[in-house]
């Protein structure tokens, strides 16, 4: 039996929401064309506790499947806000982002821990194989009206490894099903997926693949981040990589248990809820999207090629559950979890190259395309260096690494700044950042086309079109801050301050 424990277990997860009150059971038959996306939109819309859809229109015998909605989302009370992220990684629902993230950066310094392979699991409780198998017949969802089929895969992890065997990947990337057989999804550059899918290109053989729904919470959280499992650049350097999954073990302190599958000798979490087994295609490619994407659009007809996906073989848990992103608006899965972990590896590749970055987050109110950058006043101060310098060091080393793909500005502040606190950042970009003068733009970068002004916008959909904003006053680089912020913290004597504290609520005011 495997670990049991909601961080190392899908199904222990969802009682753990339960438990914590943040969970909805419906039981009701909800039919998964649009219906479970729309109460699970709501749900994102107002950081409201996760939709568990027990009877789905369409389900088979066996229970495959229901779905959890919003399984990475916000919940409402600021004191636990980030609660569901925390119980993917062990951490107390009222962890801070900051708590999050630093756990998850961990790993980065501690010796990897090797998963542990083990003779079967949950995750073999049904199979399905070869005729057997009809996509079409699933209760997949569809997710948003002008969708171009049913995602099916919004927050499964897929499992590719490269030729030579030593590196094996875990990351998200969306596909929807295109017909009784095969799943069709983004396989784009310079996501890891896609770099090893290059080397079976090389090797002119399909890719062995795995797509694994309702993993360990820990693992889904770093199969989300760009983790860097081979050189500093991202590249595959053909040298021994860190894979993610032992990349989890460290941040967890324990070894995963993995199961190999029933078709190719790729191993997955041995109490994933459902397995998908095949191949990713090397030459075949079918029309896919559009979808409701992360920055909150839908182009309707805007679809294009990606590569397919071949499923040979299915394996699931009784009573299955599969999770669902149903992203776009704020806030979901592709904010908390793309956005925030990106902001972490940003910050481990600028510290790596030696610049004094404290901590980093991405603002939602920039829909994750923003990266703020907190630097250590002495520290930058010490460095002898000027806004114009600064700008270039940190824009050539983040938007030419894979971690900066995703991200078009950097705000770089100073220590008295809370990276967490969207109002904070936007404070400092509107008073302290000089439009142009205090900006360097970079066209000849990496572009992520799926921001609208980009793919739909007057430029390269795939080129340029990042900046690096410079929010420290010129005071921060040599005398240290000269001005005081006018708010309550800043402009009043300790004693008074402690005074009209202990006298609030005799004053009339409600607790703060
Ligand atoms: C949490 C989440 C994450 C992604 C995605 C979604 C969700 C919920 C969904 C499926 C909802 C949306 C979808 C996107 O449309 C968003 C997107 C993000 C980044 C690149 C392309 C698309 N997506 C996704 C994603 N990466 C993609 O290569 N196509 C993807 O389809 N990602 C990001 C991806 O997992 C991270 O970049 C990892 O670092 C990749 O791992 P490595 O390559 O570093 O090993
Ligand atoms: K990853
Ligand atoms: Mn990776």
């Amino acid at each position: 039996m495997s670990p049991t424990s909601p961080h190392m277990n899908f199904r222990s997860f969802v009682e753990a929401l339960r438990q914590d009150g943040d969970l909805v059971s419906i039981h009701r038959q909800v039919d998964p064309h649009l219906e479970a996306a729309a109460i699970t939109r709501l749900v994102y819309e107002h950081d409201l506790p996760a939709p568990l859809f027990e009877n789905l229109k369409g389900a088979q015998k066996h229970g495959m499947f229901r779905i959890l909605g919003a399984p990475a989302a916000l919940r409402k009370d600021p004191a636990t806000r980030y609660g569901r992220l925390a119980r993917h990684l062990a951490l107390p629902p009222t962890a801070s982002m900051k708590n999050i993230l630093d756990k998850m950066l961990s790993a980065a310094d501690q010796a990897p821990i090797a998963p542990t392979i083990v003779p079967t699991g949950e995750c073999k409780e049904n199979i399905i194989e070869g005729d057997q198998i009809h996509l079409e017949q699933l209760p997949a969802p569809f997710i948003h009206k002008d969708d171009g089929g049913k995602y099916i895969q919004t927050y499964g992890m897929h499992v590719v490894q490269s030729p030579d065997g030593k590196w094996t990947n875990w990351s998200i990337a969306r596909a929807m099903i295109k017909d009784d057989k095969h799943l069709v999804g983004l396989v784009i550059e310079p996501q890891h997926i896609w770099q090893i899918h290059q080397l079976w290109k090389k090797e002119g053989r399909d890719c062995p693949w795995a797509l694994c729904f309702g993993v360990p919470p820990a693992a889904i959280m770093a199969a989300s981040m760009p983790i860097r499992t081979y050189d500093p650049a991202g590249n595959v350097a053909g040298a021994d990589g860190v894979s993610e999954a032992s990349y989890v073990g460290s941040y967890t302190g324990e070894s995963l248990q993995l199961v190999k599958c029933e078709t190719n000798n790729l191993h997955v979490p041995a109490s994933t809820e459902i397995v998908f087994e095949g191949t990713l295609s090397i030459t075949e490619r079918a029309p896919e999207g559009p979808f409701g994407e992360m920055h909150g659009y839908v182009f309707p007809g805007d679809t294009h090629d990606w590569p397919v996906y071949n499923v040979d073989c299915i394996t699931h848990r009784d009573d299955a559950i599969l999770p669902m992103s149903a992203c776009g608006r704020l806030t979901d899965e592709t904010h908390t979890l793309i956005g925030a972990l990106a902001a972490a590896e940003i910050a481990n590749v600028c510290r790596q190259a030696g610049l004094p970055v404290k901590d980093s987050f991405s603002p939602f109110e920039s829909q994750v395309t923003w990266v703020a950058l907190q630097f250590d006043d002495a520290k930058l101060r010490a460095m002898k260096t000027n806004s114009q310098e600064l700008r270039e060091k940190v824009g050539n080393l983040v938007f030419n690494h894979k971690s900066g793909y995703t991200i078009h500005r950097l705000v770089l502040v100073g220590d008295d700044i809370d990276v967490y606190d969207g109002k904070d950042i936007m404070w400092a970009f509107s008073t302290r950042c000089r439009p142009g003068m205090d900006e360097t733009f970079f066209e000849d970068v990496k572009g992520f086309p799926l921001v609208p002004y980009m793919s739909h916008g007057n430029g390269s959909p795939v080129k340029g079109g990042k900046v690096v904003s410079d929010a420290l006053m010129p005071s921060e680089y040599t005398t240290g801050r000269d001005w005081v912020a006018a708010d309550f913290d800043n402009s009043y004597p300790e004693e008074l301050k402690n005074q009209v504290l202990a006298q609030w609520e005799n004053d009339g005011f409600a607790p703060l």
